[in-house]
């Protein structure tokens, strides 16, 4: 193992380096209070827990080396690296909170064939001897418990065991089932953990839950908890557990794929890259600025610096104008309904979502306010809504409405707009100026109730009328200026309807899953999406600060490597424990009890 030591400024740091690799890890300690840990981590992912005021515990979550780092000096001279322990270690904790075990149903609430109880921290193996009447002993390499007699039973972590359960007071069967065993850390929680699987009838679970309860030390988990538990040990970062809340919600398979990915790393592993960029960048200022004289360090590091910088803020500025994908395939795309009144808008949006969302009426102007319905297109989620027809008004509520309509297109990825075919040719192919405003190249075009062109006559009216109604949609959308377009496809598409017998409902939804498509296309090799509006104000932050150092590096390099500073800050406030505390109730609040 290599180690320097840098005095910076206010700081004194400690990088460290395990053999196997080349890169370093660095601990900061402010000077003044010796004692807050400013900054770390070139290559370990995840701070898990400070301990005190002067220990610090880091942990990589994979291989599990970790540093333990005590300060006590308040100076350079006695902050040496002598007052540091520093070890390597397999398999071991060293949590001074989280001593309550916690349980509850982890499988849905429903009665079902299967349900699944989870106990994590200390008294898991308690809970499970008092359950099962057996003397059991852990007997892995890293276990502590490791004399067995022959009254006891070996329990063999991640196996499966078959078992009878008993209420731990009255001794009475409660169930037979099956445990599975973990032990920490190497557990979804990082602590030891019991599953216990029992049948899914409402009196197994309720009677299993209260024997639960009758075990010292064991207590109901919050929402959320054992999830915040898998954080606070460095199991899951920020990203990782926003990506499990997404997959837990997903109810497209779009919307899982994005989640999953989350889940499982990439998000935060771009983050942490971007941010070792801009450490390593800083690393190269401060050291200029503390040994810049005497260490023969040229005044080049700091171009070389910013030319660095410069290419990490486009990435992130380009990341950031990804046209609000992520989001939008984590909350749906928005398609909105638009046409005269009495179209068929309403019909259409209660045939595409199955119920009667919209009333439907041959009044005209019936629907006002914005009706809106859930959808899952071809994997993606789509917010569908119904709009107020299109037509000028006197009456105050329906240009509210009508108001509202065009609003809805303006922020929408896709527009329906649907016409009365036979009303078209009664106008003389006829548009209202009101509507073909709100038309462009991302505007399908329905001709509705086909189904009443009955005879030859009206076909062919139809044929002639159509013609035009499509010259005055091309020539709209050629004098529209240009509202950002986020699908490649731009060629117009039109299509004949009827809500009454579903004529054409299929090609409609095949032409919108392919707009979806082109808008959410994931090309393997770019960034994954930005999912979060936290992560967006982070990342704005960050090149905020960004350019700020831009702005002072070659005037002011002592500010200029404040703002870096402060700019990886922002970027680790996406992943790690940095000034997240206000915000970890809301993370895990939308947990469910049990995850
Ligand atoms: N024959 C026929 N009638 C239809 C079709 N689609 C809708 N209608 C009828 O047309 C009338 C108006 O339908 P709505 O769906 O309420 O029309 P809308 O565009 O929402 O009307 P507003 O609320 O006024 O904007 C109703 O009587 C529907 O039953 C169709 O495909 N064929």
């Amino acid at each position: 193992m290599k180690n320097r030591l840098f005095n910076f400024h206010n700081y004194n740091k400690y990088l460290f380096n395990f053999g196997s690799s080349n890169k370093y890890t660095d601990v900061i300690l402010n000077r003044s209070t010796n004692s807050t840990i400013r900054n770390y981590n070139v290559n370990y992912r995840r701070l898990t827990t400070t301990l005190n005021n002067d220990c610090y515990y880091i942990n990589n979550g994979s291989s599990l080396k970790s540093i333990v780092g005590r300060s006590t000096g308040t100076d350079s001279s006695s902050c040496s690296l002598s007052n540091f322990r520093y070890f390597s270690s397999v398999g071991k904790t060293t949590h001074t909170k989280l001593k309550e075990t916690i349980y509850a149903l982890s499988s849905g609430a429903v009665k079902s064939g299967v349900a699944i109880i989870r106990v994590s921290g200390p008294q898991s193996m308690t809970a499970l001897q008092q359950l099962t009447r057996k003397v059991l002993v852990t007997n892995s390499s890293t276990s502590t418990t490791t004399t067995t007699t022959s009254s006891d039973y070996n329990i063999v972590p991640r196996m499966t065991v078959l078992s009878n359960f008993y209420d731990p007071t009255s001794g009475e069967q409660l169930d037979r089932g099956m445990y599975v065993w973990f032990q920490g850390p190497n557990s979804f929680t990082g602590e030891d953990v019991l599953e216990l699987h029992i049948h899914g009838g409402r009196a197994v679970i309720h009677d299993m839950l209260e024997a639960l309860s009758k075990v010292d030390g064991l207590r109901m988990a919050e929402p959320g908890e054992f999830t915040k538990r898998a954080f606070e040990n460095g199991k899951m970062d920020l990203t990782e557990v926003e990506g499990l809340a997404d997959l837990l919600d997903a109810q497209t398979n779009q919307q899982r794929k994005i989640a999953l990915q989350q889940m499982q790393g990439s998000i935060g592993k771009l983050y942490t890259e971007l941010r070792d960029q801009l450490i390593r960048a800083s690393a190269y200022m401060e050291a200029y600025i503390d040994f810049g004289d005497d260490a023969e360090i040229e005044p080049a590091v700091v171009e070389q610096s910013k030319q660095r910088i410069i290419a990490i803020r486009n990435k992130i500025m380009k990341h950031l104008t990804d046209g609000k994908r992520g989001e939008k395939l984590r909350d749906g795309a928005t398609v909105t309904i638009i046409g005269p009144p009495n179209a068929g808008k309403s019909s259409l949006i209660n045939l595409l979502a199955n119920r009667r969302a919209s009333i439907v009426s041959p009044i005209e102007g019936t629907t006002r306010d914005v009706v809106e319905v859930m959808l899952d297109i071809g994997g993606y989620p789509v917010i569908l809504g119904d709009t107020a027809g299109i037509r000028e008004s006197t009456d105050v509520i329906e240009r509210e409405g009508v108001s509202m309509a065009r609003d809805r297109v303006l922020n929408s990825e896709i527009t329906l707009c649907v016409f009365d075919c036979n009303a078209l040719i009664k106008s003389n192919g006829k548009i209202e100026p009101m509507l073909l405003d709100l038309i462009d190249c991302n505007t399908i075009f329905l001709f509705n109730k086909i189904d009443l062109l009955l005879d030859d006559d009206n076909n062919n009216k139809w044929k002639e009328t159509k013609q035009q109604i499509l010259q005055q949609i091309y020539e709209a959308i050629r004098q529209q200026p240009l509202r950002q377009s986020l699908f490649k496809v731009n060629n117009v598409f039109s299509c004949e309807l009827s809500c009454s017998n579903q004529t054409g409902i299929k090609d409609l939804l095949s032409r919108i899953e392919l707009y979806l498509k082109e808008l959410f296309e994931i090309n393997e090799k770019e960034a994954p999406l930005l999912t979060r509006m936290r992560h967006k104000e982070h990342l704005i932050n960050c090149v905020e600060s960004l350019n700020n150092y831009l702005e002072y590096c070659d005037t002011d390099v002592v500010i200029a490597s404040e703002e870096l500073r402060s700019a990886i800050r922002s970027i680790g406030s996406i992943t790690y424990h940095v000034n997240v505390d206000d915000l970890l109730d809301v993370i895990f609040k939308d947990f469910c009890i049990g995850k």
